[in-house]
């Protein structure tokens, strides 16, 4: 492929987004990163990428960036991301992840940028009446943040249809882990998923970890997830980007997962295996709007990204998790 573009990465100062910036260096794209650092982190982005802080949602702003930096494709990852805040202030939902990203669209439309690449979740499915969920499984999510990122999907579908514009959606599944080579992982603040919450018990940081409902319809009564490595993720970003310019005007939505499921009782097991700690478990009950089990089907994102995992391993990812939160607290000084 000729000209390689550089890439735009909102949200490149947060978890997964931080990530995406890493592998797209790697892979040798040149990269600028948009974020206003409300969850994510100056540090978290490397030197080699130009850092504007800037808010996604100003449109005018955000054509300057596009325009200044002569961008050919934005990962889009910036936005709201904790549910159940979604269902106390669900206009906060609408506002930084559907209104927001409308503007960052338009945005695109208007510097002609023809890619885009776009963070949606296994959340807009909802409840799924199958498993494992297949991207044509009805979507009906049950909360604002999965709502909020349908809609941002069907924006983009309508725009792709109208401009010269195309877009991924990849629908991901549960993210965990962090960069092999601890150069980058999960520093959110008050973070609510499992794994981080795990390894922050193991590691001290807090006391125990309530386990969410132990009457589900599973083998152990636990929820089940299909917990995917944020380097596969991020690594089918890049896959991903190169579909698009390989593939001009065509557009697709993807699922983001490993198409296999552990349960928060599995998870624990594995983070004291890994850690050599116990972790004191707290059997509470369930949390409102989690589904017993959510698991990928991920034929169609193998088969069109040729993405091939390299860390689809929950001891795996547990243990990248684990040597993260180890050295987390040098970063943070
Ligand atoms: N973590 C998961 O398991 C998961 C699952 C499915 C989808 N996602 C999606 O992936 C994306 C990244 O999630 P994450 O876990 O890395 O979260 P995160 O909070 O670590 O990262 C979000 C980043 O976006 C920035 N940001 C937020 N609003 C902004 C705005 N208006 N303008 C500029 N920057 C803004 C934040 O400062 C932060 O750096 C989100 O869109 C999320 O919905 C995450
Ligand atoms: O302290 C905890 C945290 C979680 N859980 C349980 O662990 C499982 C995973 O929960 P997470 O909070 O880690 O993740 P969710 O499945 O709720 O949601 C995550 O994955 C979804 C897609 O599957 C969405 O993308 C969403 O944004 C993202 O937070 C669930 O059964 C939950 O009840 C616990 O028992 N204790």
């Amino acid at each position: 492929m000729s000209d390689t573009p550089r890439v735009l990465v909102t949200g490149g100062a947060g978890y997964i987004g931080s990530h995406a910036v890493l592998a797209l260096l790697d892979a040798g794209y040149r990269v600028s990163v948009a974020d206003n650092l409300v969850t994510g982190f100056r540090w978290a982005v490397p030197d080699a990428a130009a850092f504007h802080e800037v808010d996604i949602g100003d449109t005018e702003a955000m054509v300057d960036i596009l325009q200044q930096d002569d961008i050919g494709a934005i990962m889009h990852f910036a936005g709201s991301v904790v549910v159940p805040e979604s269902v106390e202030n669900p206009l906060k939902y609408y506002g930084n992840n559907t209104a927001a990203t409308r503007s960052l669209i338009e945005a695109a439309v208007t510097a002609k940028v023809p890619h885009f690449i776009f963070s949606s979740t296994a959340a807009t499915y909802g409840i799924p009446k199958e498993s494992p969920v297949r991207e044509d499984t009805p979507q009906i999510p049950i909360n604002p943040y999965g709502m909020s990122k349908l809609m941002s999907e069907a924006m983009l579908h309508d725009t792709a249809a109208a401009h010269d514009f195309a877009f991924v959606a990849l629908r991901y599944f549960n993210v965990a882990g962090a960069d092999p080579d601890g150069r980058a992982g999960q520093a959110t603040k008050g973070a609510t998923h499992l794994i981080k919450v795990a390894s922050e018990a193991a590691t001290g940081k807090r006391s125990h970890v309530d386990v969410y409902g132990t009457d589900y319809d599973t083998p152990d009564g636990t929820g089940i997830r299909d917990y995917i490595h944020v380097t596969d993720l991020a690594a089918a970003h890049v896959l991903a980007l190169d579909w698009l310019r390989e593939n001009k005007g065509e557009s697709t939505i993807m699922n983001a997962g490993y198409k296999r499921g552990f349960s928060v009782l599995e998870v624990l097991d594995s983070v004291e295996r890994v850690s050599g700690n116990r972790i004191v478990r707290n059997m509470a009950p369930r949390r409102a709007g989690d589904p017993d089990a959510l698991i990928s089907d991920n034929t169609k994102i193998l088969a069109t990204l040729g993405w091939q995992p390299q860390h689809a391993d929950l001891d795996k990812i547990v243990k990248h998790a684990l040597d993260w939160e180890a050295q987390l607290h040098m970063r943070q000084n």
